[in-house]
């Protein structure tokens, strides 16, 4: 009979985290991994704790290494690779043992997966993990879903390695079936937009104001310790100043400009276009990494009709970090938002206050203003742009925002995602908009109808024809 508390297949970067973090934390776990030398290699590089982990070779003995009820955490790319453990899995293990699913998966393979868990009688968790390496070695954002009683028995040792905000650890229960890897997802889009919207103004900095990499360094550490205090400031900071170890010069002026991405970003916004949930920001940032990756066609589009990115008069560092401000109260307000719409589309009950709360500390997203959007989700049940203290910020931010989106476009600057944030903004704000226009056209050619002002009930159609 195995010993082991709980079985990890997948010593990659965030397996091997995971399983020395749980480790650390008392918990003995038997480690399985395809390349057979990686788990050997991983076991004897654990120093002191090597003693509390076991190395198997075969998932026969991995799953006999573990004290029963079982349970299993995968740590494996997602797709297929998945599909394919589960299978090998079931047949080795008893109808209580659980098999948990902690990457990046899309949300609707999470919901097949637990069905037919379900249809079998066992159980299954699909977990989102946030934290990138460190953070899964040393307390990671993690958000859970699926079979609830399962998420109950495993808790202990996922809160035990969640990192803590305030000693209250960030490991919360989303709701059933693909609600964990659906808020992972949605994180990772936030994700995207929040990176994507630094790396605009770092780039107006660069190409429109000429400054340094050490001065937009300096500049970005410096707004760290402000309201925009948060991880991706943080570590864009250091990112600036780092210096090319094959050189003198900065890294980043060696580094490929284009993006590399797994796939969850734009599972966000697919999957926002199914709710038809606006997430312009998201989707702005998705659209910008597809851009990046034409490398060829944006020379050619540069050699054909000029650089784009001219130098010009950059607002000032204040009304940068505000515009800053603006657009990441409006990504993250869409985030939110879809969330809602999904935990209503899915009959979920998403926790909003909580999943702010989850991702206060430990997840690539953590920021300062998580803290009072857990506070202003509690308060109100409104979009976070309309909630008290965010529609005030918003009020005093918004002109910094459109001052940089104007001038950067004039200019020529390519600023994708701070201006979806400007116009997303703008029209949210717009009670009479033009889609009368986009009504009438649609009954003109396909006598679709369109509801009256002063006659909603029915439909109604246009003299367009005699
Ligand atoms: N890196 C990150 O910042 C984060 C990653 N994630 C998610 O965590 C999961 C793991 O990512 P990460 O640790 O970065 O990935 P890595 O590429 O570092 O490791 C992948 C692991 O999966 C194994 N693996 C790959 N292909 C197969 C296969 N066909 N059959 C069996 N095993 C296979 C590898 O084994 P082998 O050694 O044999 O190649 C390795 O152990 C992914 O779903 C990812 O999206 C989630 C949050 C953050
Ligand atoms: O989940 C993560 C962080 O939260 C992973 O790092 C993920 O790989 C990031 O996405 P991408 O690779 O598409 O940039």
């Amino acid at each position: 009979m195995g010993t082991s508390r709980i079985g990890l297949i997948g010593l990659g970067t965030m397996g091997a985290a995971l399983a020395l973090n749980m480790a650390n934390n008392g918990v003995s776990v038997a480690v399985y991994n395809r390349t057979t030398q990686r788990t050997h290699d991983f076991v004897d590089g654990a120093g002191e704790l090597a003693d509390r982990l076991t190395a198997t070779e075969s998932l026969e003995d991995l799953v006999a290494a573990i004290a029963p009820p079982r349970a299993v955490v995968l740590m494996v790319p997602a797709g297929d690779i998945v599909d394919d453990h589960i299978a090998r899995l079931r047949p080795l293990m008893d109808k209580d043992d659980l098999i948990i699913d902690a990457g990046n998966a899309n949300f609707r393979d999470t919901i097949r997966r637990a069905k037919a868990a379900r249809d079998d009688g066992v159980p299954y968790l699909g977990i989102g993990v946030s934290g990138g390496e460190d953070g899964a070695r040393h307390g990671p954002s993690i958000m859970g879903g699926g079979d609830g009683a399962a998420w109950e028995r495993v808790a202990p040792i996922l809160t035990a390695i969640a990192a803590k905000h305030d000693g209250t650890p960030c490991a919360t229960y989303m709701g059933p079936d693909g609600a964990g890897h659906f808020v992972k997802a949605v994180h990772n889009g936030i994700e995207y937009a929040d990176m994507q919207m630094i790396a605009e103004i770092y780039g107006l900095l660069r190409d429109g104001r000429g400054a340094s990499y050490d001065d937009i360094a300096a500049l970005f550490e410096r707004w760290d310790g402000g309201p925009l205090q948060s991880y991706l400031v943080e570590i864009t900071a250091k990112v600036c100043a780092a210096k090319d170890p094959r050189g003198a010069g900065p890294l980043l002026a060696v580094i490929e400009d284009t993006a590399g991405q797994k796939g969850t970003g734009r599972w966000t916004a697919i999957e926002a276009q199914h709710l038809a949930a606006p997430v312009p920001v998201i989707e702005a940032a998705v659209a910008a990494r597809n851009m990046s990756a034409l490398k060829d066609r944006r020379a050619a589009g540069e050699a054909r009709f000029g650089a784009g990115a001219q130098a010009f008069d950059v607002p000032g560092d204040a009304t940068l970090e505000r515009a800053l401000i603006a657009g990441k109260i409006l990504c993250y307000s869409q985030g939110f938002d879809m969330l809602s719409r999904a935990s209503a589309d899915f009959d979920w009950s998403l926790p909003l206050p909580e999943i702010a709360k989850v991702w206060r500390a430990g997840c690539i997203i953590r920021s300062a203003m998580l803290d009072d959007m857990a506070d202003a989700l509690t308060d109100s049940d409104t979009s976070l742009m309309l909630s008290g203290g965010f529609a005030n910020r918003l009020e005093d931010a918004m002109p910094a925002l459109r001052d940089v989106v104007a001038r950067a476009i004039a200019a020529g600057h390519a600023v994708p995602a701070l201006a979806g944030a400007v116009t997303y903004f703008d029209t949210m704000r717009t009670a009479r908009g033009t889609a009368d226009m986009i009504q009438g056209q649609r009954d003109f050619f396909g006598w679709h109808g369109f509801a009256r002002l002063d006659d909603a009930g029915r439909d109604h159609h246009g003299p367009w024809v005699d």
